[in-house]
């Protein structure tokens, strides 16, 4: 048998599974951010519409949908920087309406965009958030001073904002958005602007506080729900259309376990017609290049097809260059349950 690398993706395993202790009983009882029936219109645009959502405690919630779906419109009604038109928020057990202060006294916010006050140098305005947030001479240095280490801008804090990198001016947003520690953290699209580097360290910093918080990013990465999300939640034209973990949702992929094998073209109709014998699989699909064939087999509903292909593969001696299975494709699911462009106007033009 040639050389067969197999590709389990298991991270992604591990990762439904860390989901479905994170939605245990008691963790989801401590809910910290509660969303009914949000609704925001702008003129004749329903930008949010009846949305209801709970973030419970240890939860980093997704929050996916194309351009123009609503979601930062819904995150500046969550952190009480817009008003909606119906329904409601909570906050750790504060209406973001009628009791404001406690409610943002708790919520860490990351806006779209850079922060304001531009001529300021980034500890300038450190400072400044910090004595907003009530901290006052010591306790205010070190809090920047914290937060200063964890999103790595020491070497930048003598620099006014407005000349700082993209990347910079997202940290120190970030740096302002966690500085008192808040038991609710709403995101827009934390990593935007970052180099691969530069997210890969904030990705681990949201991990690492996520036990303790409440978080809620807005994204358009899929590999972003991937490498930090416990949950998440698709919305398009205001409204919810999927929930669920990163697993439950890559089930809903059609490629969720189907395998794939790359071999030379000139082997693939024989092994073809024997995997065709196979009771799981359900449809093959073939894609040739250069002198290589890949072979996906789709299995028959809820069937595994792994272990039966490649129990195959050994018995008849196949030369394969590769053997895997799929979790799913989330980019394919998001594809299958939002509104293309194209569609959008197709519909506004009636
Ligand atoms: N201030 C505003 N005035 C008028 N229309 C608005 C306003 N803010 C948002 N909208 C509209 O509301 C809808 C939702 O916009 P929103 O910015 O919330 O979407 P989004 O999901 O965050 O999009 P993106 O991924 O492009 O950031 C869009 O049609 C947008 O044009």
């Amino acid at each position: 048998m040639g050389h067969v690398t197999f590709v389990t993706h298991q991270s992604l395993r591990d990762k439904a599974d860390f989901s479905k202790d994170f939605g245990s009983p008691e963790i989801v009882a401590a809910t910290m951010i509660e969303i009914e029936g949000l609704t925001k219109r702008f003129g004749p645009v329903t930008a949010v519409a009846g949305l209801s959502l709970r973030v419970g405690k240890g939860e980093v919630l997704g929050f996916l949908g194309p351009n123009g779906a609503g979601k930062s419109t819904t995150m500046k009604m969550v952190t009480g920087y817009l008003t909606p038109d119906a329904g409601r928020v909570s906050i750790c057990g504060h209406d973001i309406e009628t009791d404001t202060t406690a409610a943002q006294a708790c919520i860490g916010y990351l806006p779209e965009g850079a922060p304001a006050y531009g001529d300021m140098t980034a500890r300038q305005f450190l400072l400044f958030i910090a004595e907003v947030r009530g901290f006052k001479g010591a306790a205010a240095k070190a809090r920047v001073a914290e937060v200063v280490e964890k999103t790595d801008l020491g070497p930048v804090l003598e620099q006014p904002i407005e000349t700082l990198s993209k990347g910079f001016k997202r940290r120190v947003g970030l740096a302002q958005a966690i500085l008192h520690d808040p038991a609710v953290l709403i995101m827009d699209e934390p990593t935007d602007g970052l180099d691969p580097n530069q997210k890969h360290a904030v990705r681990e910093l949201i991990k690492a506080m996520a036990a303790e918080k409440a978080i809620i990013i807005s994204t358009h990465l899929l590999e972003e729900v991937d490498a930090i999300c416990t949950r998440a939640v698709i919305i398009d034209r205001g409204s919810i259309v999927a929930d669920g973990t990163p697993g439950e949702l890559l089930a809903r992929s059609r490629y969720h376990n189907a395998v794939t094998l790359t071999l030379a073209v000139a082997d693939a109709d024989a092994v073809t017609a024997k995997l065709k014998t196979l009771a799981s699989v359900a449809q093959i699909e073939r894609k040739v290049t250069g002198a290589d064939v890949r072979l996906t087999l789709f299995p028959k509903s809820g069937a595994l097809l792994v272990e039966a292909v490649s129990q195959l593969a050994s018995r008849e001696n196949w030369a394969l260059k590769e053997l895997y299975a799929e979790p799913g494709r989330l980019d394919e699911v998001f594809r299958a349950i939002t509104t293309s462009d194209a569609a959008r106007a197709k519909a506004a033009r009636g």
